[in-house]
């Protein structure tokens, strides 16, 4: 069955769906209005073959509940979820500039002196997440960071779905199907999270971080991935390429902290958000 047609035909709950924004693994994105208030938010409808059981759709809310609780300029505001049979959706802050990956596609890389600043702001909502949340994403990348106007009218990133990738493995829904498979995902995943898929430390978040800055300033991932291979060996193999070597002019200082950033050993790397964020802005 086709969610996308069927989303379209329909409102869901008190919202009038509009056009689609995007698509990723796990639904579809559509910008909506509240019918009362006018206020427009994007909806991401989450693609469920079957309905779920009162006990999944319990442990999702639960879940997705610390997402919505979470309030910082440069994280997403999750504002409320829904479910209308085995359609679910998750009404969120509407970010009109899209994800950073677009941009990177559509413009090509960013210089560092544009990259860094939506960088630091990005590593503030993580920090934010980490410790006042208590929550770790686990599913940083660029199409999960979302451009639009900050307070002062200038561009800022900010961090999308924190708390789902736990809710979607917490609910074990079933009926949930992803839509779009890992593709793209495999770039941002460090090998500490390959090995130990449970491993959640603000390290896994702060890896994903750094890749995808290196991806802003590149346009390509750390670890190149050969066509044909399974992309999970070669995380588990193939080292970062150092960011210099990816010919793109980034100064030396930042590429170090790129670098160290994306050191498979955790021990090595930047255990927190505060680290990296002031490491960058030393460099
Ligand atoms: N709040 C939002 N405001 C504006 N556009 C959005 C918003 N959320 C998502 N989008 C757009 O929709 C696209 C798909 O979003 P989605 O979160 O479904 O993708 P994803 O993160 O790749 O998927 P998943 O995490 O489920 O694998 C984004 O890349 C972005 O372009």
């Amino acid at each position: 069955m086709d969610t996308h047609t069927d989303v379209r035909r329909r409102r869901l709950g008190d919202w009038i769906v509009g056009q689609e924004l995007g698509r990723g693994g796990m639904g579809t994105v559509y910008a909506a209005v509240h019918e009362e208030s006018g206020r427009h938010r994007a909806l991401k409808v989450i693609s469920c073959d079957a309905e779920p059981s009162p006990e999944e759709a319990a442990r999702f809310d639960r879940e997705i509940r610390i997402g919505m609780s979470l309030r910082h300029p440069h994280v997403v505001r999750m504002e409320s979820s829904g479910r209308e049979g085995r359609l679910w959706y998750l009404v969120m802050e509407r970010c009109e500039a899209g994800s950073l990956a677009d941009r990177v596609r559509e413009r090509g890389p960013l210089p560092a002196s544009r990259a860094v600043p939506l960088f630091l702001g990005v590593l503030d909502g993580l920090s934010y997440a980490h410790t006042a949340g208590g929550a770790v994403h686990r599913d940083i990348k660029p199409q999960n960071l979302l451009l639009t106007a900050g307070e002062d009218g200038t561009e800022v990133a900010k961090i999308a779905d924190f708390g789902l990738a736990k809710a979607y493995e917490t609910a074990g829904l079933s009926g949930l199907t992803r839509t779009g498979g890992f593709a793209g995902t495999a770039g941002f995943v460090p090998r500490a999270q390959l090995i130990d898929f449970k491993y959640a430390k603000p390290y896994v978040d702060v890896w994903a971080t750094a890749a995808s800055l290196y991806f802003t300033l590149t346009g390509r991932t750390p670890r190149d991935f050969p066509p044909g291979r399974d992309p999970w060996l070669t995380v588990a193999r193939a080292s970062p390429v150092p960011v210099a070597e990816r010919g793109a002019t980034v100064p030396r200082a930042l590429a170090a902290v790129v670098d160290q950033a994306l050191d498979d050993d955790p021990a090595r790397g930047f255990a927190t958000a505060d680290r990296l964020r002031d490491a960058l802005r030393d460099a």
